[in-house]
């Protein structure tokens, strides 16, 4: 177990933490768009859900998120104190105690799916439990430390939500939801290679297997090609499917060509100093709003043109 290490990452607080840093434990900027998919998903779905009820579901996906997030960085509290990037997050820069933050993940866990469960249905608090467990577990603790794939596996974890959203409404899962996990499972890999690649030296220091520290750069900018095709196709299936219509096809196409566009310059490029990756910075923050931008015109497309 990697605790050891952790506790001696970090100095003891002298305070008790402040509640922005219960905040800063729940990733918020990150988790904004995995609530986001998960509230599409959630206005997607056929049938109605009373308002108060939604509200809660997209909150318990919040909650539940912040949990998760909150646990990963208990378990890495000693690699986060080795990367420029994370150093000062609460646990590694010593403002709050280790098992504070233990039980605020925990507690906030068992929370949030019990209160989804009760809420709305057992489906989505399961969906919403194998999530939180996939990215403590199988992600962090498991492949993160061992394989340079760790984020194409584990990062089904990120994948869930639209999953939870419209089995909160439905109580049970579409086709629509399953495309929309895999458009995400296929933009995962895009979305972090292009950051890994120019954070390289950071995760170098921390000893973690990131593909561009295991495999190298050019093996990196090829792989972030493949999975940019396999994730245009996935963009394109619900489509192809007659899930969705015209309005996501016309959006679809447009973002995803140029999601392919940015991932090109990416692949073509030679560039080897972190510091100077402008193609990489471009491809990690467009893919930020491609997610935002697909997720959106599903529920417009199903509101608007159905
Ligand atoms: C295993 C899968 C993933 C990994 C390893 C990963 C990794 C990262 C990292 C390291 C950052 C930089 C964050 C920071 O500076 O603290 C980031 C940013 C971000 N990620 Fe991911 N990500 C993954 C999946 C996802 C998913 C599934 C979503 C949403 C659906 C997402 C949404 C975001 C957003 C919105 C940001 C920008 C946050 C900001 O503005 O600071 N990520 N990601
Ligand atoms: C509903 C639910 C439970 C959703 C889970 C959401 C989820 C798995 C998001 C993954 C995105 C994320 C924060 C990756 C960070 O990777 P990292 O932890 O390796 O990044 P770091 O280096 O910034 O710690």
């Amino acid at each position: 177990m990697a605790s050891t290490p952790i506790m001696s990452g970090a100095a003891t607080p002298a305070m008790p933490a402040h509640w922005r840093d219960f905040v800063a434990l729940t990733k918020p900027r990150v988790m904004t768009l995995v609530v986001f998919t998960g509230l599409c998903g959630l206005l997607a779905a056929p049938g109605h859900i009373h308002p108060v009820l939604a509200f809660t579901a997209i909150l318990c996906i919040a909650l539940g998120a912040g949990a998760a997030a909150t646990l990963n960085q208990w378990w890495e509290a000693d690699i986060d104190a080795k990367m420029k990037r994370t150093a000062n997050r609460p646990l590694p820069a010593g403002r709050m105690d280790r098992q504070a933050a233990l039980h605020f993940g925990v507690g906030l866990s068992f929370f949030s799916v019990l209160l989804m469960g009760v809420a709305t249905n057992w489906l989505a608090a399961a969906v919403l439990t194998v999530s939180i467990l996939f990215y403590v577990f199988i992600y962090t603790i498991w492949l993160k430390p061992r394989t340079a794939q760790n984020i194409v596996i584990g990062g089904a974890a990120g994948a869930f939500p639209p999953i939870i959203g419209w089995a909160a409404v439905t109580g049970d899962i579409g086709a629509l939801p399953v495309a929309l996990f895999m458009l995400t499972f296929f933009w995962t890999p895009p979305h972090f290679w292009a950051l890994a690649l120019f954070v390289r030296p950071d995760y170098a220091a921390a000893g973690i297997p990131m593909l561009p520290v295991v495999a190298g750069e050019r093996a990196t900018r090829r792989q972030i090609w493949l999975y940019t095709a396999i994730m245009a196709a996935a963009a394109l299936a619900p489509v192809l499917m007659r899930l969705t219509g015209v309005l996501y096809g016309v959006v679809a196409l447009a973002g995803t060509g140029l999601f392919v566009a940015l991932a090109f310059q990416v692949y073509r490029s030679r560039e080897t100093d972190p510091a100077r990756m402008t193609a990489e910075r471009r491809l990690f923050k467009y893919s930020i709003l491609y997610l935002f931008l697909m997720f959106g015109a599903v529920v417009v497309d199903r509101w608007l043109l159905a």
